[in-house]
């Protein structure tokens, strides 16, 4: 049972069957207030909203909220076109403002997916986090000014692999240094880590050691790892070479390749992946042919076109 007081996110049991599908603290601790986030609002329109500490309780059977609360409170307001204008205090909980999945037309509660799995972006600053997530949530390109990151924020989306519903909880972290200690908080629970760099860019990929070395120190022992080289439709101004990341992928023994969050080239692959790595994970049964996620990757992605490379 977690402690009111510990850090990072837990699961709370799902509330009385009237009106939300799924209710998570995001923030529990002494310092920073307590935070859920409720998805499947009243209505046909799932959306996440922030709840303050005071409608959540630890009962017996873990956390809910708290006796005749209701979900009715205040809505965020809207959030801005760029996902990264988030909350300058740090406070994790802002994160939960953010607009959910797709709407859905399932009953209240009865849950839009069978499996759910939690998976962070990584990277330096500018290395295309946030367009990368955009492009797989809306399919859509942010181009133009560059708003870094403030904080961490995160977007739901639901894929479905081999007929299993999988609700990937993706959380766009700010690459900056000085949000460090924040997203470190979240590394803990998180099943996946999509660690980008971009081709264009020599020091954002010689830091993807150090990053490695974080996620090795913060994050769970079997956390899936992916190693990912943006910007890969930028051929023009490449200055890592595809080889120089395979290479280091393999040094490390996580599945690799070249991404353009601005064509959309592998975007889908990369979640994909990730949701069938987690599916295995979580359904592996004595027989069931083990699942390679080097392998599945290897065959399924797309390489920029020859004139691309170094
Ligand atoms: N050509 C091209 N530009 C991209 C691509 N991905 C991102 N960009 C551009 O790179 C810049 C940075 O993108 P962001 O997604 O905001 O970078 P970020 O990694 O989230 O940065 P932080 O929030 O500071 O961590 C923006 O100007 C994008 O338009 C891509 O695949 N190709």
């Amino acid at each position: 049972m977690p402690s009111e007081h510990e850090a990072g996110p837990v699961l709370l049991r799902r509330p009385a069957c009237h009106s939300a599908a799924d209710l998570e603290v995001l923030a529990p601790s002494r310092d920073s207030p307590l935070w859920a986030s409720v998805t499947g609002v009243a209505g046909r329109k799932e959306e996440p909203v922030g709840v303050r500490a005071r409608a959540v309780e630890r009962g017996r059977s873990g956390w809910s909220l708290r006796r005749g609360h209701s979900f009715a409170v205040p809505r965020p307001p809207p959030a801005p076109a760029h996902l990264s204008s988030g909350d300058m205090t740090g406070t994790p909980g802002a994160a939960a403002t953010r607009d959910g999945e797709a709407p859905e037309h399932s009953p209240p509660c009865s849950p839009s997916y069978d499996l759910t799995g939690k998976v962070m972006l990584l990277g330096d600053s500018g290395v295309g986090k946030t367009c990368f997530l955009i492009q797989f949530k809306d399919g859509a390109f942010l181009s133009g000014t560059f708003i870094a990151t403030v904080g961490i924020d995160f977007r739901n989306k639901v894929v479905t692999v081999d007929g299993v519903r999988v609700k990937l909880q993706i959380w766009d972290t700010a690459g900056q240094e000085r949000f460090r200690s924040v997203t470190h908080a979240y590394y803990r629970d998180a099943q996946a880590l999509l660690l980008l760099y971009d081709i264009t860019n020599k020091s954002s990929f010689d830091n993807i050691r150090a990053w490695l070395t974080e996620i090795h120190e913060y994050a769970q022992r079997d956390v899936v790892i992916m190693l990912l080289g943006n910007k890969a439709d930028v051929s023009s101004e490449r200055v890592i070479r595809s080889e120089d990341g395979e290479m280091l992928a393999r040094e490390y023994g996580v599945p690799f390749m070249e991404t353009s969050a601005k064509t959309g080239m592998n975007v889908e692959l990369a979640f994909l992946a990730i949701a069938k790595e987690l599916k295995y994970r979580a359904g592996r049964q004595a027989n069931e042919p083990s699942f390679q996620i080097r392998d599945y990757v290897e065959s399924q992605k797309k390489r920029p076109g020859c004139c691309s490379f170094l």
